[in-house]
């Protein structure tokens, strides 16, 4: 059996699917989570948590209040506090984020924080002594902790955040202050309720010198009472888009004294006498933003993967229509237009999580070489990991959004779980750096690597940097993938090269370097996310080439075909300067043979990512296929059905009618 999915009692309509696919979604699966040792443990902790049966919803999460979200995900917390070391090695990252996924899902929680910046930012921020001090705390969950840099007034602009803590030497303590409404710090997840502790971001001011932002190890509440302790605000900011499990916060201090040690100084000092050493590389402090982004590709990856698995499983149930056999109507999936909603967005969730284990790599290499004083690395993965982030989080909300519409009405109910999903993906274009501003950061850089280019010193370019030194070639179309990096690499150069120029002239004419850069900023975000694509195609192609078993190799060569077909005629408006409009229309044939060719392996494809029922809280994504008795099942358990006749009937709706009856 190739499918590890099939199981006796499965909806006939999903089994035949399973039947098909031309390959061991095991084997897919140790590809997709970058080893068999890592996709095993994957399962190892899927199966040992459904043997908890405390860890399971109490109840469908969408019928729940927000209050009782939080609720049951701190029930949940407390019964994986007993069962922690059992379930998966704690010392590893991708297996607790494994285990938060399926216990917890994805609307957040107390700890949404302390994991994925909170204990980051310790681990690269704090010195040996403070780790020493905070971090076995933290690791524990002795405490709980958050990141709150994002204030009222400023989230994008760093330097202009408002929250001092200024330096007394007399005291040896810093005061930490909330000077205005606006400096009120807004948005930190699991802020509000949830943390005892926080990594805050404040202007560091030492006699009256502002020195910017630098980050501060802050207990907020008292660890018997849970109470705010005195000179500290905080509370929950409201209910949000989505992400309501989570308590996302405000925090004002008042004079709030803070000891000197509490600064994290591992790249940045204040002595007691208030002498300050700054940090080998201005923006080490942003390290945790960093950590975060280069996260994203796999984890939007997974967003946009688990709307698939939905939307997938029920179009291969989903009956409607006919084609040639006019005796029983077709799977829904068996519409082009539904393949073409739905394949490219597959392949692109592969081509996300390749690059996220590419950049999360980079990122532990970058922690090492920091600590080691080699901060040379900085500006590329900056770079990389802005452009990424901005274009992974763009296109998984457009692929999260097909994903539901292929799902028709059943789509826009909860009991498909795809809005949420939705609604909790597409923040990721706003945190960690609003889109825009990410890709003009990239842009930046782009326009300094084209500035190189032009003053001969391509020698100094950064990593996947050559291209914009290169020529225009001739592109032929039939060499395989590589031909459409190509076009890629051209359209990418072109607009840059369009962008930097732009820029350059609008100076020579006399505006300001920063009107200027203004006056460009479309055309240069415009690049950014040409360049950005052209790194995910070449990693895509680069990751697939490099797997040596047949069948597997097989099925993502079609998911490349997929892929670079859909996006070379995505960006057909800058291919055409490169490709002729008949080039293109071949390109439309090609695509439109291979989401038939990859038609018999996609419930396999999707399948092979392994997410568990549990995590997808789906009706219509279930692994059985079951769909339609447990929609009904599920509305049953609606509150509004626990009841025939509801109060506000018979306090509004009947009194009203009768009154009109007279
Ligand atoms: C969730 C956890 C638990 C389990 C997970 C399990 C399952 C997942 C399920 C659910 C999770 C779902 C959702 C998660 C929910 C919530 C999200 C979580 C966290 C969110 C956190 C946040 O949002 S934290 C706040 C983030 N804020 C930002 O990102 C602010 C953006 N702004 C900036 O970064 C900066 O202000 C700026 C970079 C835009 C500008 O900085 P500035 O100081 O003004 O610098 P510039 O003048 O522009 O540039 C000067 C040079 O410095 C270079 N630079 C800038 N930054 C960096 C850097 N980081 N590294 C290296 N170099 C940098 C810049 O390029 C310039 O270089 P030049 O050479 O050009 O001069
Ligand atoms: C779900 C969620 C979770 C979050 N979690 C945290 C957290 O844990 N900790 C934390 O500290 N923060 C958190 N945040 C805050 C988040 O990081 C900020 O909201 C984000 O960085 C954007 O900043 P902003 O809100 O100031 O947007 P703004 O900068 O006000 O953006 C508004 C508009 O202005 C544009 N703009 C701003 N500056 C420029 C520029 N220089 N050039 C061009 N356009 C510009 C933007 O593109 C955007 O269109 C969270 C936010 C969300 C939504």
């Amino acid at each position: 059996m190739l499918n590890k999915s099939i199981m006796d009692g499965d909806n006939p309509d999903l089994t035949e699917e399973r039947m098909k696919g031309a390959f061991d979604t095991d084997k897919m699966a140790a590809v997709i989570y970058g080893s068999e040792k890592f996709a095993i443990r994957r399962r190892e902790i899927t199966e040992s948590i459904s043997r908890i049966p405390q860890l399971a919803d109490s109840k469908p999460f969408s019928f729940m209040t927000r209050e009782e979200k939080i609720s049951e995900s701190c029930r949940k917390l407390s019964v994986l506090s007993e069962h922690w070391n059992q379930l998966i090695d704690t010392n590893n990252e991708e297996e607790a984020l494994h285990l938060y996924r399926e216990v917890l899902g994805l609307e957040g929680h107390a700890f949404s924080l302390h994991e994925t910046m909170f204990i980051p930012s310790l681990v690269a921020q704090a010195n040996d002594e403070q780790q020493e001090k905070w971090l076995g705390r933290a690791k524990r969950r002795e405490i709980i902790g958050c990141y709150a840099q994002t204030e009222m007034g400023h989230g994008t602009n760093l330097r202009a955040l408002e929250t001092t803590a200024t330096y007394y030497p007399s005291t040896q303590e810093f005061i930490l202050h909330t000077p205005t409404e606006t400096a009120l710090k807004w948005w930190p997840g699991a802020l509000g309720k949830s943390s005892n502790y926080a990594v805050v971001v404040a202007d560091l001011v030492i006699r009256d010198t502002h020195y910017g932002a630098h980050p501060f190890m802050v207990q907020l509440r008292d660890e018997k009472t849970h109470n705010p302790l005195p000179g500290i605000t905080v509370g929950d900011i409201g209910p949000k888009m989505a992400f309501n499990g989570a308590d996302n916060g405000f925090l004002g201090f008042n004079q709030y004294k803070l000891p000197r040690d509490h600064m994290l100084m591992r790249h940045s000092r204040v002595e007691e006498n208030g002498t300050y050493t700054k940090p080998p590389h201005a923006k080490i402090g942003y390290s945790s933003m960093v950590k975060v982004r280069s996260r994203m590709a796999m984890d939007q990856g997974l967003f946009m993967v688990s709307a698939l698995v939905i939307a997938v499983r029920y179009s291969a149930v989903r009956r409607q229509g006919f084609l040639d056999d006019k005796s029983r109507e077709v799977k829904v999936l068996d519409y082009q237009t539904q393949q073409h909603r739905l394949f490219p967005s597959i392949a692109r969730a592969y081509a996300f999580i390749f690059c996220g284990f590419e950049t999360i790599q980079l990122y532990d290499q970058l922690l090492i070489d920091v600590k080691n004083g080699d901060t040379s690395g900085m500006s590329d993965l900056h770079a990389l990991t802005s452009g990424l982030k901005s274009v992974v989080t763009h296109q998984t909300g457009e692929g999260i959004e097909q994903a539901r519409m292929a799902c028709g009405g059943h789509g826009y109910s909860m009991a498909s779980y795809i809005s949420e999903i939705y609604g909790v993906a597409i923040g990721g274009c706003t945190y960690e750096g609003e889109n825009m501003v990410m890709l003009l950061q990239l842009a930046r850089y782009l326009v300094k690597s084209v500035e190189l280019v032009k003053t001969g010193k391509s020698k100094e370019l950064g990593p996947m940097m050559n291209y914009l030194a290169e020529p225009d070639t001739q592109i032929d179309l039939t060499s395989g993938p590589e031909a459409y990096v190509k076009v890629f690499q051209h359209a990418a150069r072109r607009q840059v090269w369009k962008a930097t120029d732009k820029f350059h002239q609008l100076m020579e004419s006399g505006q300001s370097r920063d009107i200027a850069w203004n006056n460009s900023a479309v055309e240069l975000t415009r690049a950014s996310r040409l360049h950005t694509r052209l790194y995910i195609m070449e990693t895509f192609i680069r990751r697939v080439s490099s797997i040596s078993d047949v069948s597997i190799k097989k099925v993502l060569i079609d998911l490349v075909n997929v892929h670079v077909n859909y996006e070379v005629l995505d960006i057909g408006t800058y291919a055409l300067e490169h490709v002729s409009s008949t080039q293109l229309d071949s390109i439309r044939s090609q695509l439109y043979s291979s989401l038939d060719t990859l038609r018999p392996n996609a419930v396999s494809l999707i399948d092979s990512f392994q997410i568990s029922d549990m995590q997808l809280r789906s009706v219509l994504g279930r692994r059985d296929g079951h769909v339609y008795t447990n929609l009904f099942e599920w509305a049953k358990a609606s509150p509004l059905n626990q009841t025939h006749v509801l109060p506000s009937v018979n306090q509004y709706l009947k009194p009203m009618m009768d009154k009109a009856k007279l």
